[in-house]
């Protein structure tokens, strides 16, 4: 696997660069050595990226451009790209950079389970939609994920299916169809295990677990909810504990319950409780039937039970993936926590449960901890429940609210969750309106006050393929935010380097082109991440050339707009030069140009006095084009050259400068080129040759310094 970094800059655009004067040299192209050899020599890099102002696509040919103008969203032309009406609307009127970065998921139930209030729940920014199936039967739920289907292919929308399974730990059963009950101070209760007929008797509670009445003890507390109710055993009689409420409140169908017992938790046979019991094992194959895109599960303890899951999902899921979600919400899987996070594909902060487990001044802390660790590791993770607990309720948010979900944001959780505000509560569409405004203001508080946090991002490939992917989503990002540029495209199939750039939390938005729609929603759970749908070739500029051109004719990117595309598609590479180039005798440069077969020019640089810099190339008709940043901006690249992906052999001349430099080592890490943007008559449609837009300034011409 190769990859590319390509920079695409405008006429008109006017990054903050870093100011050494650019090195502009000629040198004899055809002197240069190949190591390999070449296919196809010295290609312009005018790649097409036309965007100026003059209309749709004006650089394609016009089929191509035909198509672009008149593609829809939903249809599964070849040709066309997957976007909803609501990103689109997003990107035209806001630019880029507004865009929201924090995901959003709804928990679908009796209030937003019709078509029309799915759609109100597309367009107000769910961008994953929960069924919970601790409630509602298979069918109920199968209607809702046919909605969302529906939805997603009539409006181009990717709104992604995640299936919380049950879990085996002790919940009430469902109130014999009450909505809710009210229990009373002082109120006795009897919690049983006998199956009773509805309507239930009297202030009677039915119980799951079948080892209730053996484990729990008078003199017990038992909490609702993590005590949102609460009440004290006083008599065991057979099945049936007798229990006073202490603290009265609502009781909800299938409320979780934990016993304490002198302050502790009361972890007895309940704790050997399977993970996934026989209902979950059928509600997973009914998932992977239906091809959910996330399957969450509940009270995970060990890394075991997902790994379990993800080679029985493996065996069966027809195409594709499905990605398994660790719910941290028992103290197991705190304890346990690092190898459930590296054994899954995402997490949960499950905080309604885990407030249940631990005591609740802990939960901010476990919170930031299992966000943190998930970033480190490269996994999605969700922050769950109470986020707006009041809005079940009433129309706006306490302020305690909006910082919680503030605080989330600001520690850059990919996604928020909303519960029962949005399955049971009374203004499900204001309570996605507050998550969606406030990540807005919080996301563009922290970049208006460059809050770029210190984390350490360790290295996480376990390959040096996958090393090279890191690297390079690491410097895009960098070079992403030190140039200021409008969004980073990626090129995936699987979506593994959005995953990669997402981690590194740039500051633009990552517009994620991939092939399969399936790949597309799940990506949508991962932060600033915008997954479009696209065919498109092992050809890079081709690529390149198709998205500029539907998204330019759709009015989502204009002219003078900065892009950074990588891609983790190329198929090969090949070095060719290695040259010494030198700026007026003042400063010498070793200068490796490595050339795709996709024509896509990649270059490292290395400053002669063992300074290390980073350049970018323009090979053109036989002349070189340098321009040279210095090292306090490129920190992120010296990697590159210091992994040994790219080696350098200086010959010296007789005056003791370098002379030439001959590439040593494997020249496939790193890939980069600046692309001018020119006029029209610059740009050509197969994206090299015959242009002159390199050569007639070489880049940008904007007085940035680059020039
Ligand atoms: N499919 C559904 N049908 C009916 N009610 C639902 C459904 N999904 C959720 N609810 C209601 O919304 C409330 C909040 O949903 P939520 O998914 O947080 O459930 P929960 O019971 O707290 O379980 P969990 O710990 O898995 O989140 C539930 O308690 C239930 O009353
Ligand atoms: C979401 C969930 O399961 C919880 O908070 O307990
Ligand atoms: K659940
Ligand atoms: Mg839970």
């Amino acid at each position: 696997m190769s990859h590319s970094i390509s920079v695409f800059i405008s006429a008109s655009h006017s990054p903050k660069l870093p100011s050494p004067p650019p090195v502009k040299l000629s040198l004899p192209f055809p002197a240069s050595i190949s190591l390999l050899p070449v296919t196809r020599t010295l290609r312009k890099t005018s790649l097409v990226v036309k965007a100026s102002d003059n209309g749709p696509g004006g650089v394609l040919s016009a089929s191509l451009q035909d198509q672009a103008i008149s593609a829809a969203p939903a249809v599964a032309d070849p040709s066309s790209i997957d976007v909803d009406a609501v990103t689109e609307a997003e990107l035209k009127e806001n630019g880029f950079r507004s865009t929201r970065r924090t995901k959003l998921t709804c928990t679908i139930g009796p209030a937003t389970c019709g078509a029309e209030q799915l759609e109100a729940l597309a367009v107000g920014g769910m961008n994953v939609a929960r069924i919970n199936m601790c409630h509602g039967t298979r069918e109920w739920h199968r209607e809702v994920i046919q909605r969302v289907r529906s939805l997603n292919e009539a409006k181009g929308y990717a709104v992604a299916i995640m299936m919380d399974t049950e879990g085996s730990e002790i919940h009430m059963g469902d109130l014999g169809g009450a909505s809710s009950a009210k229990a009373e101070d002082g109120e006795i209760w009897t919690f049983s295990v006998r199956a009773f007929d509805s309507p239930l008797p009297e202030r009677t509670i039915n119980v799951n677990y079948g080892g209730f009445a053996e484990d729990v003890e008078v003199g017990d507390e038992l909490l609702v909810d993590g005590g949102m109710v609460r009440f004290e055993v006083f008599e065991k009689i057979g099945p049936d504990v007798k229990c006073r409420c202490t603290d009265p409140g609502l009781l909800l169908p299938r409320a979780n319950l934990t016993f304490w017992r002198d302050g502790s938790l009361v972890r007895e046979r309940n704790a050997m409780l399977p993970t996934i019991s026989s209902k979950d094992w059928l509600d997973i194959d009914f998932g992977i039937a239906e091809g959910v895109e996330f399957i969450a599960i509940s009270f995970v303890k060990s890394a075991e039970v997902i790994k379990h899951l993800k080679s029985y999902i493996k065996a069966r899921a027809r195409d594709g993936d499905i990605s398994v979600i660790a719910k941290i919400e028992s103290i197991d899987s705190l304890k346990n926590l690092e190898e459930i996070i590296q054994a899954s594909d995402g997490a949960m902060v499950a905080r309604g449960d885990l407030g249940a487990q631990i005591p609740l001044e802990q939960v901010p802390s476990e919170q930031q901890r299992i966000v943190q660790l998930c970033r480190q590791l490269n996994k999605p993770v969700i922050v769950a429940s109470q986020l707006l607990d009041s809005m079940i309720e009433y129309p706006t948010p306490t302020r305690a609210e909006v910082a919680d979900v503030s605080e989330a944001v600001r520690q850059r959780a990919d996604a928020l969750m909303l519960s029962g505000e949005s399955a049971m509560g009374q203004y499900p569409e204001k309570a996605l309106t507050v998550l969606r405004s406030v990540s807005l203001r919080i996301e563009k508080w922290w970049r208006d006050e460059k809050r770029h946090e210190a984390m350490e991002l360790p290295g996480i490939a376990s390959s040096f393929a996958d090393s090279i992917s890191e690297e390079i989503c690491n410097s895009a990002a960098k070079m992403a935010n030190n140039l200021e540029v409008d969004a980073i495209f990626v090129y995936t199939k699987a979506g593994h380097m959005a995953s990669l750039l997402s981690r590194c939390r740039p500051d633009c938005p990552i517009f994620a082109f991939t092939t399969t729609t399936s790949v597309r929603r799940r990506l949508n759970l991962q932060w600033g991440l915008i997954p479009f749908r696209l065919s498109f070739s092992d050809d890079m500029e081709s690529n390149l050339n198709k998205t500029f051109s539907l998204l330019k004719s759709r009015g989502m990117i204009k002219s003078g707009d900065l892009v950074i595309a990588v891609s983790d598609m190329l198929q090969s590479i090949q070095k060719t030069t290695a040259q010494l180039v030198s700026d007026n005798g003042q400063r010498q440069w070793s200068v490796v140009v490595c050339q795709y077969s996709s024509s896509l020019h990649a270059v490292a640089c290395k400053v002669f006095n063992d300074q290390k810099g980073f350049g970018f190339i323009t090979p053109n008709d036989g002349s070189v084009e340098l321009f040279v940043r210095q090292s306090a901006k490129t920190e992120g690249f010296r990697s590159l050259g210091d992994s040994g992906n790219v080696e350098f052999e200086v010959e010296y001349g007789s005056n003791g400068r370098a002379k030439a430099a001959n590439v040593i080592g494997l020249c496939r890490a790193f890939v980069g080129g600046w692309y001018s943007v020119g006029g029209d008559d610059d740009v050509c449609a197969d994206g090299y040759g015959g242009c002159g837009c390199a050569s007639d300034g070489g880049g940008a011409s904007d007085g940035s310094g680059l020039d």
